[in-house]
């Protein structure tokens, strides 16, 4: 029997890091029962919460896992992106308070472990005329992190009242009690670093062991040359029998869901869409890392010449979007044809992991070769939870997506040992090639015969010299003599 891969997986929202996302759901297992997630309205714009000190932790290895008390749920934290809309005017600030206060509750917060009270309480909530969202006005007048050290961290919450983008239908619409629906997005700041994917527990990332010394490694999905499918099919199989896995039985991943049902897979075997049997190829891989764009507008799934919805799987490889293109990271779910070819299941496939993993490598490439500052990760205009400040929901404690817009091996403590393939030359660079090969060729060939034609004139004339010279004297005596002659005269 293959375990599930960790807790149920919410592919809400994919992470650019997937090995990062483990180690944060790993870390949600983890939390024993003092965890607390203490919320309380310390502005409009914060809300503090504690961690438990988990430097006694062994590992946070996933059999060593054990859940006593959950952190809040993708539906907890949603709590407090509900509808503020809903409700007008003075109400909106009652409202606001509730629903952080309904995160703060059914985050396991009890009395006597509180994070620090609120001190202040919003002195108004003003609804943007400009932005979907309303806009928490900090009292002072200022937007800021509030840190509590306390064990692994604590977090303050602050909202990001940058626009986002306008993709999500359902906003704005009136409600069946005639409100507007919105989306509070809560934008929380970030924890303490080493708790970013860092510390897993008592050794750093990746380290294991007594003595924190052994390495941890992850497999990945490697794409393969053109023609693989066959192979790769039947390693995919070793992950789990094609489309009856009856030993593996993960809930369904709608939230709160009891339901639960085999993962089913059937590699290349979707005959209603061929262009889905195939697989990428290394070739793909090295297109998109070309693209020099991080992203660009309206940075969804329909952006041309970005390399975000380039190695997402949108766009062709070498950038051009096209509704009908599926490539890379789509594509190989696709390819999967079953649970993890559904965006709101795929995670509950094992293999999801494997492909995630080769997916944040080729980022975690694309970032070493082009170096990009923060500066290129859209600020605003988004889709919610997309603009850089962000946070990359529902992952818990809070992380931006600039947090996570870093090289992995200096800043998150892993690294790939990926070979990367070598780009193959195009028959017009071929040919370019070979013009200019010839061309060098025959300047080489043509300066070496001049020279040695050179060199032999230059022998036959050193042959002629005695005689030359001979010649030469007998000149100039002559005109000695015949100048001596001049001057008697
Ligand atoms: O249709 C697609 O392009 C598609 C399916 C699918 C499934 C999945 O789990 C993803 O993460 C992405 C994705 N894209």
């Amino acid at each position: 029997t293959i375990p599930c891969p960790g807790p149920i997986l919410s592919n809400h929202q994919e992470s650019k890091h997937s090995v990062y996302v483990l180690v944060v759901l790993y870390t949600h297992l983890t939390s024993e029962q003092d965890f607390r997630l203490s919320t309380s309205i310390q502005s409009s714009t914060e809300v503090t919460s504690r961690w438990p000190d988990l430097t006694q932790e062994l590992s946070c290895a996933p059999a060593e896992v054990e859940s006593r008390k959950a952190p809040p749920s993708l539906k907890e934290v949603q709590a407090v992106q509900e509808p503020l809309g809903a409700v007008e005017g003075r109400e909106q600030r009652s409202a606001a308070k509730e629903l952080l206060e309904r995160v703060g509750s059914s985050g396991g917060r009890s009395a006597g472990d509180l994070g620090p009270e609120p001190e202040d309480v919003p002195s108004s909530i003003e609804q943007s005329s400009e932005n979907h969202a309303p806009t928490l006005a900090h009292p002072k007048g200022q937007q800021g992190t509030r840190w509590v050290q306390h064990g692994r961290g604590s977090v303050s919450i602050v909202a990001d009242n940058r626009r986002h983008g306008p993709q999500y239908l359902m906003l704005g619409e009136t409600t069946e009690r005639g409100g507007r629906l919105e989306i509070f997005q809560p934008r929380l700041a970030s924890v303490m670093p080493e708790f970013s994917g860092y510390n897993c527990g008592r050794c750093r990332h990746g380290l294991t062991g007594p003595n924190c010394d052994q390495r941890i490694s992850v497999f990945y999905w490697k794409f393969r040359h053109r023609g693989s499918e066959r192979a790769i099919s039947a390693q995919i199989d070793l992950l789990g029998a094609r489309s009856t896995f009856d030993e593996l039985h993960c809930t369904t991943l709608y939230l709160n869901s009891t339901e639960t049902s085999p993962i089913r897979r059937n590699p290349a075997g979707n005959v209603a869409r061929p262009m889905v049997q195939r697989l990428p190829e290394p070739q793909d891989v090295l297109d998109c890392l070309e693209l020099n764009a991080f992203d660009t507008p309206p940075y969804y799934s329909t952006s041309s010449e970005s390399f975000r919805n380039t190695i997402e799987g949108y766009s062709a490889p070498q950038g051009t979007y096209d509704p009908v293109i599926r490539s890379l990271h789509n594509l190989a779910h696709l390819f999967l044809n079953g649970t993890g070819g559904q965006t709101h299941l795929s995670p509950n496939d094992p293999i999801f992991v494997l492909l995630h993993t080769f997916t944040d490598a080729v980022f975690d490439e694309w970032l070493r070769r082009h170096q990009p500052g923060e500066i290129v990760y859209p600020e605003e205009n988004a889709p919610i939870g997309h603009n850089r400040r962000f946070n990359m929901v529902p992952f818990w404690p809070p992380v931006t997506n600039a947090e996570m817009f870093v090289s992995a091996p200096e800043n998150l403590g892993y690294s790939y040992e990926v070979q990367w393939p070598v780009r193959a030359y195009t028959l017009s660079e071929i040919i370019t090639i070979a013009i200019v090969a010839a061309v060098l060729v025959v300047a080489v060939v043509g300066g070496v015969i001049a020279c040695a034609v050179r060199a032999r004139s230059y022998r036959s004339a050193e042959a002629l010299e005695p005689l030359l010279g001979e010649t030469f004297r007998r000149y100039s005596e002559d005109d000695r003599r015949l100048d001596k002659s001049q001057s008697v005269v």
